[in-house]
Parts: structure tokens; sequence; C-alpha cells
């Protein structure tokens, strides 16, 4: 579903991403992991177009990403590290707006809005100006904005920050279930225990290059004396 090829990203003299190749499949649930610079924001950044690779190729599904931005970004939807909402606008109103951008006819829209403020439980607030949030609320309405146009490929960057513990298994649950129905997943993330419960595979960053990629039980039987958890596998990944 998507692929980077030999993907280089470079600030000035700086090496974001350094060389990267990775693969997910179509309903796999993917976490990049990896310590604060590791590059890991800079990839989603260019996967979602945000970002223009210095060199090397990144696809979703069959469109390259530069060349193809319109059909790329009818495939994705993407949930950033800081939710940005207009705070003008209510949450339904915003809704709408991106449903507008997404190019959903009215009918469509108003099923697809209720769809999402049922999901992600909206509905309380669904009609105050979104300036009145909490960070969570906030999170809520932005992860039902990216899912809409029920996209192929959800990307989400840290999506447990700042969520309280029910939001957070409202938003395990949903990660979850996506990838079960098909849809494939990326998302990055400090939260390895979360990680470990839910992912099919991870990928391990650092300085900008993937230091391991592939299932939790892998990397066990990688390091067998660095313990059972993701969080003790990782950072004995780190350290070594
Ligand atoms: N706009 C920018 N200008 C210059 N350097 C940048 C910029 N954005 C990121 N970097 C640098 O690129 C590297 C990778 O940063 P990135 O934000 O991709 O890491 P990350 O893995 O997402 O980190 P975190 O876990 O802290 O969010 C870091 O060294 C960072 O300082």
């Amino acid at each position: 579903m998507l692929r980077f090829d030999n993907v280089t990203r470079t600030y000035g003299t700086r090496v974001a991403v350094d060389c990267l190749n990775l693969h997910v499949n179509r309903g796999e649930l993917f976490a990049l992991l990896g310590h604060n610079g590791a590059g890991k924001t800079t990839t989603i950044k260019m996967l979602v177009g945000l970002l223009r690779p210095t060199s090397g190729e990144i696809h979703v599904g069959p469109f390259n990403v530069v060349e193809h931005p319109r059909e790329v970004s009818r495939l994705i939807g993407y949930v950033p590290d800081l939710p940005f909402l207009y705070d003008k606008l209510s949450g339904r109103e915003f809704l709408r707006f991106v449903a507008d951008m997404y190019g959903m006819t009215d009918a469509a829209a108003v099923e697809a809005v209720a769809r999402e403020a049922d999901r992600f439980q909206l509905n309380d607030f669904l009609d105050q100006l979104t300036e009145s949030y909490s960070h969570g609320m906030r999170q809520r309405t932005v992860f039902a904005a990216a899912l809409l146009h029920e996209p192929e490929l959800l990307v989400v960057d840290e999506p447990m920050v700042g969520l309280d513990p029910h939001s957070i298994r409202l938003v395990k649950d949903l990660l979850k279930n996506y990838a079960e129905a098909g849809k494939t997943v990326l998302m990055s993330t400090h939260t390895l225990e979360v990680a470990e419960a839910i992912c099919d595979r991870v990928g391990v960053m650092k300085s900008g290059k993937i230091m391991f990629e592939g299932r939790v039980e892998e990397m066990r039987q990688l390091n067998p004396a660095a313990g059972q958890s993701l969080e003790s596998l990782y950072l004995a990944m780190m350290d070594g």
C-alpha cells in the first residue's frame, strides 16, 4: 500500500531521513518508533505530501506522491501530531468544510459527519466553536475529519498524546478495527505498550535510518536476553 524507495530528506546540511526503504502492506497496522529527532515526522510529512523528498521515491498504491498529489490525497487520511482546527468554526462546520474539500456531495457529507461524530463521541460538543475544545476533543475531531472520506491509508502522528484513558481506548480500537477491515494504518508513536498491543509490525528509526523492521516477535528472537516487552526490546536495541 505504501513504499519508500531510497528516500532521503535534508534540512540544509542536516540529514533528517537517510536513504529510507520501507514497505507497508494493505491491511497492516504499522508503527514507526524512534527517539526524539529520529526522523518519524519528516517521514510522515513526505508521505502525505507536506514535504518533498530530497531524493528517492514514495508511492501510495500505484501513485508517486510527488507526481500525483491529488490521487494520493484521496487515498490518505492524515492526523498530525498537533491538531489544527479553525477556532471560529464549530466542529460540525469544520467537518463539513473538510468534506467539501474532498468533493463529497451534501448527502454524503451529512452521512459521513454523523457516522464519525458517533464513532468519536463528538455529539455533545459538535455545535460549539472549536476554540472551546480541550486537547482531547480537538484530537478526536481531527481524527473524525481524517476518516470522512474513508481513506485506504490512515496516517497518524503520535495518536495518543494528551488523550484521556477513555479516548486512548477509543483510538486504539479504531486503529485496530480499521486495519482489520482491510485498510492500512501507519502511525508514529512513543507509546510502546500501545504499539505492542495493536501493531502488526514496527519500524525502529535512529538518525534517519530504519534499524529494524518486523514483528515484535522477530525483535524478541533477535535479542532473547533483552526481555519480552517491546519497551525493553526497543531500549536494548537503542543502547546496543
Ligand atoms: N523544519 C526543520 N528545519 C530544520 N531541521 C529540522 C526541521 N524539522 C525537523 N528537523 C530536524 O530533522 C530531524 C528529524 O526530525 P523529526 O521531527 O522528523 O523527528 P521525530 O522522529 O518526528 O522526532 P519527535 O519524536 O521528537 O517528534 C531532527 O534532527 C530535527 O531537528
